[in-house]
């Protein structure tokens, strides 16, 4: 199978693990990327059963409106059911990398309202550490030297993504060269630095459950 066939079989089988618990009381937060895509295009073929759905950027959001599913903004829901969302890289604790499509923040943000996060992901994705990917850290635009600056001090290697600006209207710095040993001290010692928004990692919030496309079909992984 091909990497897009493997998102392909992630996606669906997130939506066999939370089909059977939909009801009218259910919303369901979406991620951002081509695999939440996928999740998307079939959550759409259940769009009669689906009540609710938070997304996590506008490009989902847009997405999801395309097929006829509601989209509901964060603050009028009490609860996101289910999280399903890709990530850039996972570790076996389920910590996650994700911001590769820069919607890091509002990941981050539906994510912390969830019961449950499911992340789906191929298996290039899995990793012992992380830090492979380079890490993207969301910034107010007139912090971006300070940000870069200390950074460095940190350990990484900053580096602009020219032309991006995210959904908040901020940019992205992607860190290289920062192997994250302890990725729950990383993520706070980021978003210590004046003009961080926040960064991507999921260390204090992580997947509670990873669905993993091998060529041996979907594995299921716990922390
Ligand atoms: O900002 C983007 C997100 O964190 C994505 O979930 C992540 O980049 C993975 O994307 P994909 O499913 O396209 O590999």
């Amino acid at each position: 199978m091909t990497q897009d066939e493997l998102k392909q079989a992630v996606a669906k089988a997130a939506l066999d693990y939370i089909k059977p618990h939909i009801d009218e009381h259910t919303v369901i937060g979406i991620g951002t990327g081509s695999t939440a895509n996928y999740f998307i295009d079939y959550l759409a073929e259940i769009k009669a059963e689906v009540n609710a759905t938070v997304a996590s950027s506008e490009a989902s959001a847009q997405r999801l409106k395309q097929h006829g599913i509601p989209v509901f903004d964060l603050n009028s829901v009490d609860e996101i059911s289910f999280y399903i969302d890709g990530a850039d890289e996972s570790n076996h604790q389920l910590q996650l990398i994700k911001g590769g499509g820069a919607a890091l923040t509002r990941e981050k943000i539906v994510a912390a309202c969830a019961k449950e996060f499911v992340c789906i992901a191929d298996e290039s994705k899995l990793v012992d550490t992380l830090g492979s990917f380079p890490l993207p850290v969301e910034v107010i635009p007139m912090a971006r030297s300070h940000v870069a600056r200390e950074l460095v001090k940190l350990g990484g290697d900053p580096v602009y993504r020219q032309g991006v600006s995210t959904d908040n209207g901020n940019i992205i710095l992607d860190v290289y060269n920062f192997a994250i040993a302890d990725a729950l001290a990383v993520e706070s010692a980021i978003n210590q630095i004046t003009g961080v928004v926040t960064n991507g990692l999921f260390a204090q919030r992580p997947a509670d459950i990873l669905l993993l496309a091998t060529q041996n079909g979907v594995k299921q992984l716990h922390c």
